[in-house]
């Protein structure tokens, strides 16, 4: 692995008026790289992402490939960030490869114009995630679940320096869930991707690789994935400590 890093952040605080969820946060994201980011319900792990994409303001610093996230006007369009949220709303009629091809959508800038190429594209995408059967399905009508699959291959296209996902494998039962994780390994591994990853799925975690970052802790920092990592932070996580911990940081 090399020793640049993607994201660097410095004395992050972020939250909500009078709520500071993220306080004095600093961390440094080798490349490449799969950074599980775990902790109790309402620590503040979207908040993290919504200040990365600047959805709220926050205090400190981020860099992303280098480059100060101040600085650029649009991170998604410049190619810095990709982002999954929890939940996408589509309120209208759409064929699944439709909207899976709308992840090459840096390469083209008006509606209509994706090529064969780009179609061929996003039926690769969707059978990486196993999801190929769904291509000429209308979105508004998959389950939960599908969605989340069309969401991922969709994502799998853009080619961004930093991948932020929101509880990827949420609605997936316990097959896809797996594949989910293999999926991500794969985009680290043969593509160098780097991935943000907000998950409550410990029990996949333990067989992947990379970091993890427990935003309950009091002072999170990034801790080599393992399965002894896993079964500390889940002790911590069933722990009262770890609740007044992260009572002290929402305080
Ligand atoms: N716009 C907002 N204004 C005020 N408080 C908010 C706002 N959005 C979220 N919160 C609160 O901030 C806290 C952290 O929310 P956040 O979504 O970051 O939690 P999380 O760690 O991602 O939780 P979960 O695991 O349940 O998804 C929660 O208590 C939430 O109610």
């Amino acid at each position: 692995m090399s020793t640049l890093s993607v994201l660097k952040i410095e004395n992050l605080v972020a939250g909500y008026e009078q709520r500071v969820l993220l306080r004095n946060l600093f961390l440094c994201v080798p490349e490449p790289a799969f950074v599980a980011i775990i902790g109790h319900n309402g620590c503040g792990k979207t908040t993290l992402f919504r200040a990365l994409t600047g959805q709220i303001p926050y205090q400190g610093r981020v860099d992303i490939a280098g480059r100060g996230l101040r600085t650029i006007r649009r991170p998604a369009a410049a190619g810095l960030l990709a982002h999954l949220p929890q939940r996408s709303v589509v309120s209208f009629p759409i064929e699944v490869r439709e909207l899976v091809v709308m992840g090459r959508y840096r390469h083209h800038r008006f509606l209509g114009s994706y090529t064969a190429q780009d179609y061929t594209l996003a039926e690769a995408a969707l059978a990486r995630v196993g999801a190929v059967h769904l291509l000429r399905r209308d979105f508004t009508q998959l389950s939960g679940g599908e969605q989340q699959l069309v969401w991922l291959a969709q994502l799998s296209l853009q080619d961004a320096a930093l991948y932020l996902l929101d509880e990827p494998t949420q609605q997936l039962d316990v097959y896809y869930r797996r594949r989910v994780f293999d999926l991500l390994r794969g985009w680290v591994a043969d593509q160098q991707k780097t991935i943000l990853c907000i998950t409550h799925d410990l029990d996949n975690l333990a067989t992947q690789p990379g970091y993890l970052l427990n935003l309950s802790r009091p002072q999170p920092q990034l801790r080599s994935l393992s399965t002894s990592a896993v079964q500390t932070e889940r002790a911590f996580l069933e722990s009262e400590e770890s609740l007044a911990a992260h009572g002290e940081i929402v305080g």
